[in-house]
């Protein structure tokens, strides 16, 4: 029977992924850091693992080229991408926040600017509260844009707080908690049902 393909975000999660899996009885004997290779199967030849960034696999998933993903809920929000999600993984866990200095009072008529990695979720999360802002996608190093004057705060994920407090800026909203989740393609879940319902069950039983 044809592998089943799972995207596995690359990046901080990915060695918890990867034991949570192992200890949920699907090794990758052959996946390794220090090799280049994107392409891994399980012991018994019926998961195909891709590893790809993780801002791209709801991508992977929702066009169906991946069966199933790891990735944070961070990426699945600003994804807004049309999958299931079907488990909480419990791993990766922070938190998304706004962030800026205590006490900024920003003045009348002063449309607020906020930079973020997550512009969907910055925009969403303000349009909720009927505050108008103008968004600034940055890739990285947000805590610089309060700092340098880019923008009056930014939506991010927080996690000790180090990086806030060594950049002087304080949580000033905590927003959705996010984790690393299983999500699965739609039409997937109907079409190879049973592959996709045993890797489910699988991961499950490796989270008690
Ligand atoms: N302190 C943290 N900072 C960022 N992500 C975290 C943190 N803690 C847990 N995570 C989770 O880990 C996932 C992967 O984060 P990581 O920074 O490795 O990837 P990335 O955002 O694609 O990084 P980059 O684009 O800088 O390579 C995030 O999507 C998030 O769900
Ligand atoms: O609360 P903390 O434990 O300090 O973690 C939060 C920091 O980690 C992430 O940055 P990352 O290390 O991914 O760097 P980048 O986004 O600047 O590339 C996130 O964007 C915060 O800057």
């Amino acid at each position: 029977m044809k592998p089943i393909t799972l995207a596995l975000a690359k990046g901080r999660t990915a060695d918890d992924s990867i034991k949570l899996l192992e200890k949920a009885g699907v090794p990758f004997p052959n996946f390794s850091y220090d090799s280049r290779k994107l392409v891994f199967y399980d012991t018994s030849g019926s998961i195909k693992l891709i590893f790809v960034k993780a801002v791209d696999v709801p991508t992977y998933v929702e066009n169906g080229a991946a069966d199933l993903g790891i990735v944070g809920k961070d990426n699945i929000m600003e994804a807004q991408a049309d999958i299931y999600e079907i488990l909480d993984l419990k791993l990766g866990k922070c938190q998304f926040a706004v962030a800026g200095f205590n006490g900024d009072h920003p003045q009348k008529n002063h449309i607020l600017t906020v930079a973020s990695k997550y512009p969907t979720v910055a925009r969403n999360h303000f349009q909720q509260k009927g505050v108008p802002v103008k968004v600034i996608t940055l890739n990285g190093s947000v805590e610089l844009a309060p700092i340098i004057g880019l923008a009056d705060m930014i939506v991010d994920i927080v996690e000790t707080g180090t990086t806030l407090r060594e950049n002087g800026l304080n949580v000033l909203e905590e927003l959705e908690p996010i984790s690393t989740r299983l999500i699965v393609n739609k039409a997937s879940f109907t079409t190879r049902s049973e592959s996709v319902h045993t890797l489910i069950h699988t991961l499950q039983t490796g989270l008690e």
